[in-house]
C-alpha cells in the first residue's frame, strides 16, 4: 500500500533481547504540505487480549493483581497493580488466547467470551493492538487456582470481588491500569451486572 503523507522508511533495530526496539525514520507530509524527516522508536512485543470476568448472579467480577516493573519505576508504591486478565496473543487468535490466559491466570475454564472492541494502547510508542473481551464465568467453570505459568514465574493474585467494590476502587483512583479502567467502565455503561 502506499500513502502520500509517508515515503523512503528505514528501519533499525536497536534492542531484539526479549521482544524488538526499532528506531522508524521516515518522511512525512505535514498537513501544510511540508515534508519532514522524522525519527520515532517503537516497541514491538506483539497484540494483546484481556477479559472482564462477571457473574451476575453473584454480582462479582475477577480482577487479578500482579508485580509490574514499569509502574514501579514510575510511581506505583510497591508495584503491585490491580488488572483485567490478559495476556499476550503468542500465535493463538485473540479469542483463544484470552480463553487460555483466563484458565492460567485465574482458573476459571470458559465456554464463551464476547469481543466488544478493538484499540491500540499506547499509540505513539508501541505497535500494540489490544482486543477487549467480557465473558460471564460460574463457579462450575473453575479448574484450577489460577496465578499464572509458573515456569514463566507469574505471580498472579487472584481477586474476586463484588462489582460494587470495584466500581468504589475505580471511582477512588486506586485501579490505575487503564485497560482495567475502560472495562471497569464499559460494564456500567452497559449495565453489564443487572
Ligand atoms: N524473561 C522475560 N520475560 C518477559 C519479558 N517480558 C514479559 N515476559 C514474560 O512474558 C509473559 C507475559 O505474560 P502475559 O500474561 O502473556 O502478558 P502480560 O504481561 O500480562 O501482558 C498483558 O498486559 C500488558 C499490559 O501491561 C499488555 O501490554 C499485553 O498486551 C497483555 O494484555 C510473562 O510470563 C512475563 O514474565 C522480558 O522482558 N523478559
Ligand atoms: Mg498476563
Amino acid at each position: 500500500m502506499v500513502y502520500k503523507h509517508i515515503k523512503n522508511i528505514e528501519e533499525k533495530i536497536l534492542s531484539d533481547h526479549y521482544y524488538v526496539l526499532k528506531k522508524m525514520t521516515f518522511d512525512y507530509q505535514m498537513h501544510n504540505e511540508e515534508w519532514v524527516r522524522q525519527m520515532r522508536e517503537v516497541y514491538d512485543r506483539g497484540d494483546g487480549a484481556g477479559i472482564l470476568l462477571y457473574n451476575k448472579r453473584k454480582q462479582t467480577v475477577i480482577l487479578t493483581k500482579q508485580f509490574r516493573m514499569p509502574t514501579f519505576m514510575n510511581g506505583n508504591g510497591d508495584g503491585f497493580l490491580i488488572e483485567i486478565c490478559a495476556g499476550m496473543l503468542d500465535k493463538d487468535n485473540p479469542e483463544a488466547c484470552i480463553i487460555r490466559e483466563t484458565e492460567e491466570e485465574v482458573g476459571y475454564r470458559l465456554k464463551e467470551v464476547k469481543k466488544v472492541f478493538e484499540a491500540y494502547t499506547s499509540p505513539g510508542v508501541m505497535t500494540e493492538k489490544m482486543y477487549f473481551f467480557i465473558g460471564e464465568y460460574t463457579d462450575d467453570m473453575k479448574v484450577n487456582d489460577g496465578g499464572g505459568v509458573a515456569t514463566e514465574h507469574e505471580d498472579i493474585e487472584v481477586l474476586e470481588l463484588p462489582f460494587t467494590e470495584a466500581v468504589t476502587l475505580l471511582d477512588s483512583g486506586k485501579i490505575n491500569d487503564v485497560r482495567t479502567i475502560i472495562l471497569l467502565q464499559y460494564a456500567q455503561l452497559h449495565n453489564l451486572l443487572k
